[in-house]
């Protein structure tokens, strides 16, 4: 009899499942469930309480709709039946984090809290914890903490003791009334399985948590802030489970909720990038693998431990079991071309798109497509939503240059592209610099598989070939096959993950090589770029900065309204 195991992927926007056949990793069905709350950046659901700049928050409401629409509707369309599905893994982006009260109720969903901005799920990409980021970074190098390193020398706002410390500094009735601060992706399998289990992927990667070490020490809490000094025990406590365990099975009630039967066995969850891995079928080193959407995660795998400046993360079996996993990240890349084409782009554009029945993205790609390298005259700096890798900064802003009265959408948005290339040129090149080799590289998600002009692109800037996953929904696919590894070889699942990779995950046979003539031109506008990148990136000029507290003062003077 053929066994079944699902992935569930919980994006930026949208929660996509999967129904994959174990062995073989033939995806049968997938199903996707856009969030009904969306990403809230200016208001909450009631539509008066306006968020503060740079909030980004999410209903975790959303989460379980998810749940409650695509499973039935993955075994529908598949007409299998649930009791052939022996197992389900779940990722998340991350650090997306939530306040629960004692019975696991997000405080959101609580009536004393649901007008509080600060009760809500704060997405990975909520940068207003800055400020605190930054005395976390001071605080810690001044005190000499190791942990630092593993971190590439900086924790980011988007992590979760800056968030957490925003919450303690804007919102203490949230802080104290929060039994626990959890990673949405955990809280998830809690709702599944009754139990929370906190993964050691989202603790390794984006709560300092180590192997050997644990958190660090409360005296670094008490040094950031007295209150924080029990942060660990007060609202973390409960255990963290390696990736590739089994974190419990679905009970009664999530029976109901999803359609699967009682019984099945879940994954402990995971997160977005990181699950991606064996699905592309990597499970050594060297092996550099992009997963590009919203934002783009580069993750690898090492045999060492290196210190790589601005990486995001280096943990012990954070990916992959047996191995150092390393992981940096650009905050912006498909969220750079849906501004454009949301705020950038005239009517008539729209009009063409319209009338050859394609998307405003695949018209831009097309018209951009036919121009030479270099043509444009434009060269951009992709921090519209500040820098994860390798400057680790959410307060660094976007950049074009050379533009001119003649300066086409096309060309803007061929530049936009370019940036992110030049993005992950840097983050490639300082991982060689620092001792982690790369010899390889793929790429999966939605970019990955829509834009074949972007990954030619990335092929020619970075000079390398790029192979794609074989699957559409890699992430998903990834977690179905964590999901069969929870279910074990006794129920018809995988020892490891190494061993699931080998059977279900892969490439495709086409392959993006690098066009020597692009490659040459290219290596001169990085050179620009590079210049760019430490003028306005490493403290030569802090124009950025100086706009946005004017900017930050001037919003606050500006209206009487509630401002978070
Ligand atoms: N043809 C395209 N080329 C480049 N970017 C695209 C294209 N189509 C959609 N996008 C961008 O891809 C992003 C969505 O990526 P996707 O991988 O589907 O989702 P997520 O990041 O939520 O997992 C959006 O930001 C959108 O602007
Ligand atoms: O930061 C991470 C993973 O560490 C991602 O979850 C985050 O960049 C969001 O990913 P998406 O762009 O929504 O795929």
């Amino acid at each position: 009899m053929v066994k079944y195991t699902i992935g569930v992927d919980y994006g930026t926007q949208s929660g996509r499942a999967v129904l994959v056949e174990v062995g073989t990793g033939k995806e049968v069905a997938t199903a996707v469930k856009e969030y009904t709350h969306g990403v809230m950046d200016e208001f909450l659901p009631d539509g008066k309480t306006k968020l503060g700049i740079d909030w980004a928050l999410q209903h975790p409401a959303d989460y379980l709709e998810v749940l409650q629409c695509t499973i039935p509707e993955v075994l529908k369309k598949a007409n299998v039946s649930p009791d052939h599905v022996i197992g389900l893994g779940i990722d998340f982006t991350a650090c997306t984090v939530l306040p629960i009260d004692c019975n696991g109720t997000p405080l959101c969903m609580t009536a004393e809290f649901s007008s509080n901005p600060h009760s809500y799920v704060k997405l990975w990409k909520h940068h207003a914890a800055q400020e605190e980021a930054n005395r976390l970074n001071e605080i810690a190098e001044k005190r000499g903490e190791i942990f630092l390193q593993r971190y590439g020398g900086k924790i980011s706002s988007e992590w979760m003791f800056p968030k957490l410390w925003q919450i303690l500094n804007e919102a203490p009735e949230i802080y104290q009334a929060a039994d626990q601060m959890v990673e949405a992706a955990d809280w998830v399998i809690y709702q599944l399985t009754g139990e929370l289990k906190r993964n050691s992927c989202t603790a390794g990667y984006k709560a300092i948590w180590h192997k050997q070490d644990g958190y660090p020490s409360r005296e670094f809490f008490k040094a950031l802030d007295p209150r924080l000094e029990n942060v660990v025990e007060e609202k973390l406590s409960s255990t963290i489970v390696p990736i590739g365990s089994k974190a419990g099975e679905i009970t009664e009630k999530a029976a109901k909720l999803t359609g699967l039967c009682a019984g099945t066995a879940v994954a402990v969850a995971n997160v977005d990038a990181h699950v991606s891995l064996p699905a592309v079928g990597i499970t050594e080193p060297g092996k550099l693998l992009m997963i590009m959407g919203t934002s783009t995660c580069h993750i690898l795998l090492g045999d060492e431990e290196k210190v790589v400046p601005g990486m995001c993360g280096v943990v012990e079996d954070g990916v992959i079991p047996g191995f150092m996993g390393y992981e940096a990240g650009q905050s912006c890349v498909g969220d750079h071309f849906e501004w454009f084409t949301e705020n950038c782009v005239p009517s008539s554009y729209y009009e063409e798109a319209n009338q050859l029945g394609i998307s405003i993205h695949q018209l831009l790609t097309d018209k951009a497509s036919t121009l030479q390298v270099g043509e444009s005259g434009l060269l951009a700096l992709d921090w519209w939503n500040g820098n994860r890798s390798t400057l680790v900064d959410a307060d660094l802003t976007g950049v074009l240059l050379g533009a001119t009265l003649l300066t086409k959408p096309e060309e803007i948005y061929r530049a936009l592209i370019e940036a992110t290339a030049f993005g992950t040129k840097m983050i490639v090149e300082t991982f060689r610099k620092y001792g982690v080799p790369i010899n390889e590289v793929y790429a999966c998600g939605g970019i990955a598989e829509k834009n074949a002009f972007m990954m030619q692109i990335y092929s020619d800037v970075l000079n390398m070939d790029v192979k794609i996953s074989a699957s559409s929904q890699t992430p998903a696919l990834g977690s179905a096959m964590f999901g069969a590894v929870a279910a074990g070889i006794e129920r018809g699942g995988y020892e490891s993950i190494s061993a699931a990779a080998k059977d279900m995950g892969g490439v495709k046979e086409a392959i993006y090589q690098p066009i020597k003539e692009n490659v040459e031109v290219y290596d001169q506008l990085y050179k620009e770029y590079a210049r760019l990148y430490d003028y306005f990136g490493r403290g030569e000029n802090n124009v950025m900065k100086v706009l946005k507290q004017i900017k930050s003062r001037s919003s606050q003077s500006n209206k009487g309204e509630t401002v978070c």
